[in-house]
């Protein structure tokens, strides 16, 4: 079988990782998303943030090429959704969800969870890995802080540790970018605190794909994100520079309560007024 991409893929995509062109989302009768239009440059750190139920999930699923827009351009990596064969382009975006984490064998070893990724695989089956697959992974792995863990039980781990785990698979193909739906979720202070800060470190690496994390709490943004989107609804309330756009009263209008944010330093917190 041969290997779906390979480590030295050099892209000649543009520094445009995503453009989205009044993207309309239904399902039957519910309009999941209202006409969304959203740029991702290379560079750029995103948070997005907004009630349960706004479309967040669904518009990162747009963004890892896992649905179509039912209206709407929608382009990732240079590529138009539709027109694309979504298994090549797959592997150059990386994806981290509940969902996804779900699928994980519960007996998987921990190097697998990440090697496996290398096959767009969740599994391990009777695939082979060279050499660098398997230093990749562990690197990864390290970066993260869990090499130490890399002969464990998946099942055996923390859920700060799992969370770990899941980034550093998606990061495995080495992706031009890097999608997060709630990393943080259900982690204690603590497990919170040490994956923010690491993904603080990623979003000050030059070299790091583009970066969306969905999150429901400002706390959770690490320090050093650019951009911010704030929906509601199924549609964006705002989106751009995140001094601009995590505003109380964005904040406000998305969860319909009157709220106050406050930032300190790189981290904010919120509450009602
Ligand atoms: N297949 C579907 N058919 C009908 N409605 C759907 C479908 N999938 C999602 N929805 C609805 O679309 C809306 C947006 O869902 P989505 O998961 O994108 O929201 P979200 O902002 O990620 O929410 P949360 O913060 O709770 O995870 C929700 O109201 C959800 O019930």
């Amino acid at each position: 079988m041969p290997r779906p991409w390979h480590y030295s893929d050099v892209s000649d995509s543009s520094d445009l990782v995503i453009d989205a062109a009044g993207i309309v989302v239904r399902r039957g009768p519910a309009t999941l998303l209202a006409g969304v239009d959203w740029q991702v440059e290379l560079d750029e750190r995103w948070v997005i943030l907004g009630p349960n139920g706004a479309g967040k999930t669904t518009l990162l699923k747009l963004a890892a090429g896992r649905l179509h827009p039912s209206a709407g351009v929608m382009r990732v990596l240079d590529e138009r959704l539709g027109r694309v064969d979504v298994f090549e382009l797959r592997p150059r975006i990386g994806l981290s969800t509940a969902a996804l984490a779900e699928e994980i064998p519960a007996d998987e070893k921990v190097i697998d969870v990440v090697r496996t990724a290398a096959w767009g695989l969740v599994g391990s089956w009777h695939e082979r890995y060279d050499d660098i697959d398997d230093a990749r992974a562990r690197d990864l792995l390290a970066r993260f802080g869990v090499d130490g863990l890399a002969e464990r039980t998946y099942r055996t781990l923390s859920e700060g540790e799992r969370k770990r785990v899941q980034i550093a698979r998606a990061l495995m193909t080495d992706p031009e970018l890097l999608l997060l739906d709630e990393p943080a979720a259900g982690l204690d202070l603590g497990a919170r605190e040490i994956l923010v800060g690491m993904l603080a470190e990623l979003a000050a690496d030059a070299d790091a794909p583009a970066l969306v994390m969905v999150t429901h709490h400002v706390e959770e943004i690490p320090p050093g994100f650019t951009h911010a989107m704030v929906m509601s609804g199924g549609g964006v309330v705002a989106a751009g520079l995140i001094d601009d756009v995590l505003t109380s009263d964005n904040l406000s209008r998305a969860f319909g309560i009157p709220l106050i944010l406050e930032r300190r330093g790189d981290r904010f917190t919120a509450r009602a007024a």
